[in-house]
């Protein structure tokens, strides 16, 4: 952690992790017309105050998120987490890759527990304390949140951290689910493998299961 309470999104030129800003200047560099920033939350139709069940991501894809400016927009994780969203009822698509496809969210805000996109998508534990501060902040400026969906263990642990609890307490696992405090009134934590392209191929998360994940954070978050 920084120390210093940071707001609930971080300003595009974060300065806080200088690996992560090193990369996105080389980023800069090399493809100018991409967004290259810190990646701001997806929220729903309504704003703050609809938000019911925050969906974290792990960080930006380098293809995906961090050249369009919307989190899981652009690669194959986005592809299967909004299609499921959309099956799921909470979003209505269309879902076309890009940020103005007019894809909207119900009741559901999309984050990542780190904001900037980290060279080969594996950002330090020390990045990832550094971002909590968001994480922390978004969640408590979500008044009426009800329900974490954390895609990954690195999310799940930072999310766990970012609410006070103690990780060795509450092991990551397909569908585990935690009863927690938030800051604001209680919530439920629930965690699902991450919907990357390399847990899809490997067998690790089917479609299927990934369905079911976020059907039961829907239905936790009671959406
Ligand atoms: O975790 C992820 C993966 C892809 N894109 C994101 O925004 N987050």
């Amino acid at each position: 952690m920084t120390g210093k309470a940071l707001p609930p999104e971080a300003p595009p030129d974060c300065p806080l992790c200088p690996r992560l800003v090193a990369f996105r200047e080389a980023n800069e560099a090399a493809h100018p017309e991409w967004f290259n920033g810190a990646v701001p939350s997806f929220a729903p139709e309504g704003g703050e105050e609809f938000v019911r069940l925050l969906i974290i991501g792990l960080a930006p894809g380098l293809q995906g998120a961090n050249k369009t400016g919307r989190p899981f927009t652009g690669d194959y994780a986005g592809d299967l987490l909004y299609a499921t969203l959309i099956e799921s009822g909470l979003a209505s698509g269309p879902y076309e890759r890009r940020p103005d496809d007019a894809l909207t969210l119900r009741g559901v805000m999309v984050t990542n527990a780190v904001r900037c996109v980290p060279p080969q998508n594996k950002p330090t534990a020390q990045e990832a304390n550094t971002c909590r501060g968001y994480l922390q902040a978004r969640m408590a400026a979500l008044p009426n949140l009800r329900a974490l969906l954390c895609l990954g263990k690195i999310s799940h642990d930072s999310t766990l951290r970012a609410l006070g609890a103690r990780v060795a307490s509450h092991p990551f696992g397909h569908e585990a689910s935690y009863d927690l405090q938030g800051p604001n009134g209680p919530l439920t934590l629930v965690s699902s493998y991450h919907c990357s392209r390399y847990n899809t191929n490997t067998g690790v998360l089917t479609e299927a299961m990934f369905d079911s994940a976020v059907r039961r954070a829907k239905s936790a978050a009671g959406l």
